[in-house]
Parts: structure tokens; sequence; C-alpha cells
């Protein structure tokens, strides 16, 4: 695979509000396993581009290749047919230039760790200094509410806690990206919707881009600027809903006309504005109604409630 390529990692961080490059673009990808049974066709044609600060989640009934496709993004595994870049650059080398944190459904959190350590885990591997470790864990378990809980160890921590220090363990290096799979699957609903209002905090304080696995509409409704609905077996995305809400209007309203895969924007501002308020609001129930129907096969007319259809 030929993907173009930045040569060198860039230092442009402090500059995210001008970031041009998407922070995902996928491009007629195919997957195919070999398996005892045959082959299985987990993925098919997919063509999703993903905004730098843009947040895009996924959803689709399980076995469609959701998690499939996160791995394919996050290097953890390769397309068979298409390509696949991360601000323009290879999966690979974006691993290596750390342009994205991972956080997926089980915490991954060393045991044997206190939450602080585990959160500057991703920068002792990666040689900072004692002193900007200490600082940078402080920084971040202030930003995910666990302050106070720096010296316990993951077992001592509820499930949303351990879940929020994977979170702030991911955002560790300042990427650019989260690639976030179901990571709050298994909590209660108050914590979840708690997790989800910090998320949707979060991203705005970063203007990190995410691509978020759920198999849930509403959380998918309130975190993201667009939801990819995708369809089993081949996994094929059947539609790109772009989220409007009346009063917290978001970038991918400009993107409404642009057509399959195109690039819907970030509107961190707009992201910020979204509060517990939302999930009572009509526009919200629209939005829910709208995924619901692109799940489901129903026919929604064009240009209805915003769908883009493909
Ligand atoms: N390593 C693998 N080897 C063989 N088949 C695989 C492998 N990984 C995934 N699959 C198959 O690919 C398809 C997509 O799986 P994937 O886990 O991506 O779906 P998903 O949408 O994330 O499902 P869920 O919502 O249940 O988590 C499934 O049919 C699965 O069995």
């Amino acid at each position: 695979m030929s993907a173009p390529e930045n040569a060198a990692a860039p230092e442009t961080l402090s500059a995210p509000a001008v970031e041009t490059v998407a922070a995902v673009e996928v491009a007629a990808v195919d997957k195919v396993f070999e398996t005892r049974g045959g082959l299985v066709h987990a993925l098919e044609g997919i063509d999703l581009t993903v905004a730098a600060g843009e947040f895009v989640s996924l959803i689709g009934p399980s076995g469609c290749g959701k998690s499939t496709l996160m791995r394919l993004v996050a290097d953890l595994d390769a397309p068979s047919a298409g390509t696949i870049t991360v601000f323009g650059k290879t999966p690979a080398r974006a691993r290596l230039d750390q342009e994205y944190g991972i956080a997926f459904q089980q915490a991954g959190l060393l045991p044997w760790r206190t939450v602080a350590a585990n959160v500057a885990l991703p920068l002792e591997l990666h040689g900072a200094t004692s002193a900007d470790r200490k600082a940078k864990v402080a920084e971040l378990l202030e930003m995910v509410g666990l302050a106070d809980f720096a010296d316990r160890y993951p077992d001592q921590l509820s499930g949303g806690m351990q879940q929020r220090v994977a979170i702030a363990r991911s955002l560790a290096e300042q990427p650019r990206l989260l690639l976030m799979d179901e990571p709050f699957g298994a909590l209660d609903e108050m914590t979840r919707e708690k997790m989800q209002s910090d998320l949707v905090r979060i991203s705005a304080e970063t203007g990190a881009a995410v691509v978020f696995v759920t198999h849930s509409i509403p959380e998918a409704v309130f975190l993201s600027d667009r939801v990819v609905v995708m369809s089993p077996r081949p996994g094929r995305i059947r539609e790109i809903v772009p989220m409007r809400f009346a009063g917290a209007g978001t970038a991918a309203d400009d993107a409404g006309a642009a057509g399959p895969g195109a690039t819907g924007g970030a509107d961190t501002a707009a992201r910020a504005r979204r509060t517990e308020g939302l999930r009572e609001d009509r526009s919200f129930f629209d939005m829910v109604t709208a995924v619901r129907e692109a799940l489901h096969g129903a026919p929604v007319a064009p240009g209805a409630r915003g769908v883009e259809t493909r």
C-alpha cells in the first residue's frame, strides 16, 4: 500500500484550528478474513473522511465491522484493499508519531500501577522527563475529574472511573485523534451519561477528532457531528447522518450537501454548547429517529433531517 506520507513529525499542536488535512481518510477499503470456515467479508467499499476536530460515531448491527474498521485505522490490522491515512500519513507512521490515542471497552489499565502511573505510561515510554510527566498527569487527572484518586489502584475504582483513567491515558500524548471502541459499553446509564458529557467537554477543550464506536443511538446522537450507519455482512456504510440541533448547529450542517463520505467539518464551540438539556430537546429526538430509520433501512426522504444517503 502506498499511501501519502509526511516524512516529518508535525509540531503543530498549538494551532489545531487551522488544520486542513483530514484526521482520517478511508478510501475504497475492503477487509476479508481468511478463516478455517472460509472467507469472511468484514468490510466492503468503505469510503469515509473524518475532518480534524470532528466527532464521528460508527453505529450498526453486531458483526458489521465497526471494530474491524477501528483496528485498521489504529494500525492493528491491514486492509485487504484500499487505503487509509491518518493526518495524511499511513496508520503505521501515525502510530509512531503518536497521532492518536486509543480507548477501548476494556479500560486495559495495569493493575499494579497507580492511577497516576497508568496515565503516565505513554509519557514514560516516549521519554518525557519526570517533572513533565508529573505536571501532565496532574492536568489530565484534573480534566477527567480524578485529581483526588492519583494514588489509588485500578481495582479501587468503579468501572466509570477506570474508563476515565483510560481516557486520560489516551490523551497523554495530546493526540489529534481519539479512537474509542465502545468505551462506555459496560457502564450503568447514569455513569454513561456523565461520561458522555465529560467526553463532549474534553473533545471540545482539546480539539481532538474522535472516531467512536457505539451500539447506542442516543449516545451517538449526543456526542457526534456525524453518525455513520453501517449495514451487516459485508459491512458497508449505509448512510451518514449529520447531527443538527436547534440552537446548537454544527459545521456538519454545511457538509449535508457535500455528498457521501464528504468531510463533515468540526465546530468544537458548538459541541461545547451541548448540555444535558439537549437530551430532552425536540431536535435531539428528531436526530435519534433519523439514525434509527437509517439503521433499520426505512426510507428517509432525501434532505429530510439532513440525512446523507449513499
Ligand atoms: N480476526 C478475525 N478473524 C476472522 N474473522 C474476524 C476477525 N475479526 C473480525 N472478524 C469477523 O468480521 C466481522 C466483523 O467483526 P467486528 O468485530 O468488526 O464487528 P463489530 O461491528 O465491531 O461487532 P460488535 O458490534 O459485535 O462488536 C464479523 O463477522 C467477525 O466475526
